[in-house]
């Protein structure tokens, strides 16, 4: 059994690397960039209004003005502004050469239809400086982002209508155990729903990689066998559950070995999933997780999803955030250390959720992220300050 932190640079350190591609920008969603992305223009492109109002020189502002022309957004000056005169100005709007300042409308009065004046002793000069933003040439994104509605923005702004990104690993899931039926199905006897094999696909699409849910793979060596080989032939990461603890018929370890997939680790020292198996290939990389549905779910976070993430050349950092504990928390130490789901009961306290154990997926439902605590047993007191990982 190796340690939670020896088992995650184990994965780290076999990522597989896939190559970009371009997508366009209505595709880029999720996907992470491969290059830089440099601007090709300055941001604000030119001096611009960030008011509605008038646009004259400061040294005037206390006289009255005479009303040159009017600026909407999107029409160029064609006047200089002179002594005591001023342009009408939309917010957006080119300031004319000439003007330093843009005073606000609702600050000035009509004096007659083409002269007004100021009410106001002072004001802020109201305008957006070219380049202030962004300037031609400046990186705007970095390599590595994984591209959220606001990179979108500006990607947008500075024209990177095509932007290169990682390609998405592809990922086959696998379902093991004969006890397995598909959810649309009735589950009797002792038979239970799949329901390792659709979250999992959930929890690979959610991060923006590619799943194909691969269906169920009966606790037989054969079709065990003929499963993980399609799987591998078709994908850069397999991922399976259930099969890998001690049972006469957790047979996957095995065949993997038979697919000339190197274990690297199959036993990690945390709760829930201990069990969780990791292989390479050539051309692919293996996870095989533990069936327990709790234990798939939180080894996928944990292991699998920051190693998607860097195979597509993005440093994956997990939210975490302090809160004090409802109550007091007790564990004892143990030969692993131990994942407790905790939901906030408001925005700087949570609490241990109820918890049965590593089949118990509905308690994960109420769950807003989970304390990692040591092997060597963790005391916490109520009101105490834990360090949170948010789901
Ligand atoms: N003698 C030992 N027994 C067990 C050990 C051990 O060290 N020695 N480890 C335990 C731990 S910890 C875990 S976790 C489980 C993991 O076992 P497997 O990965 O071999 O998983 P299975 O036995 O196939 O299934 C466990 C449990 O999960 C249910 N399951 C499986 N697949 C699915 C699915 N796709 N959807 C929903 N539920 C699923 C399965 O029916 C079992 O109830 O082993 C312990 N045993
Ligand atoms: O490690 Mo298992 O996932 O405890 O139940």
């Amino acid at each position: 059994m190796i340690t939670f932190d020896e088992a995650y640079a184990i994965v780290m350190d076999n990522c597989l690397a896939l190559g970009s591609e371009t997508v366009p920008l209505e595709q880029s969603l999720g996907r992470v960039l491969a290059e830089p992305v440099l601007s090709d223009i300055d941001m604000p492109p030119f001096n611009k209004s960030a008011m509605d109002g008038y646009a004259c020189r400061r040294a005037d502002i206390r006289n009255e003005l005479t009303v040159v022309e009017e600026l909407p957004a999107g029409v160029a000056p064609t006047k200089t502004i002179g002594a005591n005169e001023c342009a009408k100005i939309m917010t957006g709007s080119m300031v004319p050469q000439g003007a330093d300042c843009v005073i606000m409308v609702e600050d000035t009065v009509e004096v007659s239809a083409t002269t007004i004046r100021y009410t106001e002793e002072e004001t802020k000069t109201n305008i957006c400086t070219r380049g202030e933003d962004i300037r031609a040439g400046d990186e705007v994104l970095a390599k590595g982002a994984v591209i959220q509605p606001q990179h979108i923005a500006v990607l947008a702004t500075v024209g990177c209508t095509q932007p290169r990104v990682a390609k998405q690993p592809r990922v086959g899931i696998i379902s093991t155990g004969s006890e397995l039926v598909e959810p649309s199905e009735k589950a009797t006897g002792a038979k239970i729903r799949n329901s390792n094999g659709w979250q999992l696909a959930a929890q690979v699409e959610q991060m923006g990689c590619l799943a194909t849910n691969m269906g169920i793979a009966v606790d037989d060596e054969e079709a065990l066998a003929a499963a993980i080989g399609k799987a591998m032939a078709e994908n850069d990461v397999v991922m399976l559950s259930g099969g890998v603890s001690m049972g006469d018929y957790d047979l996957v370890p095995g065949i993997l070995k038979n697919n000339g997939i190197e274990l690297l680790f199959t036993s990690v020292a945390i709760k829930p999933g201990r069990p969780s198996t990791f292989g390479v290939g050539e051309q692919v990389r293996v996870f095989a997780l533990p069936g327990n549905p709790v234990a798939t779910y939180m080894q996928f976070e944990a292991l699998v999803k920051p190693f998607l993430f860097n195979m597509m050349g993005h440093a994956f950092r997990p939210r975490h955030v302090c809160a004090k504990l409802n109550r007091d928390l007790r564990l004892k130490p143990a030969k692993r250390s131990a994942i407790i789901p905790i939901r906030f009961t408001a925005p700087d306290r949570v609490e241990p959720i109820e918890y049965h154990g590593s089949a118990h997926i509905n308690a994960l439902c109420s769950a807003d992220g989970f304390l990692l605590c040591p092997s060597e047993g963790s005391s916490f007191k109520q009101d105490e300050e834990v360090d949170v990982r948010l789901f």
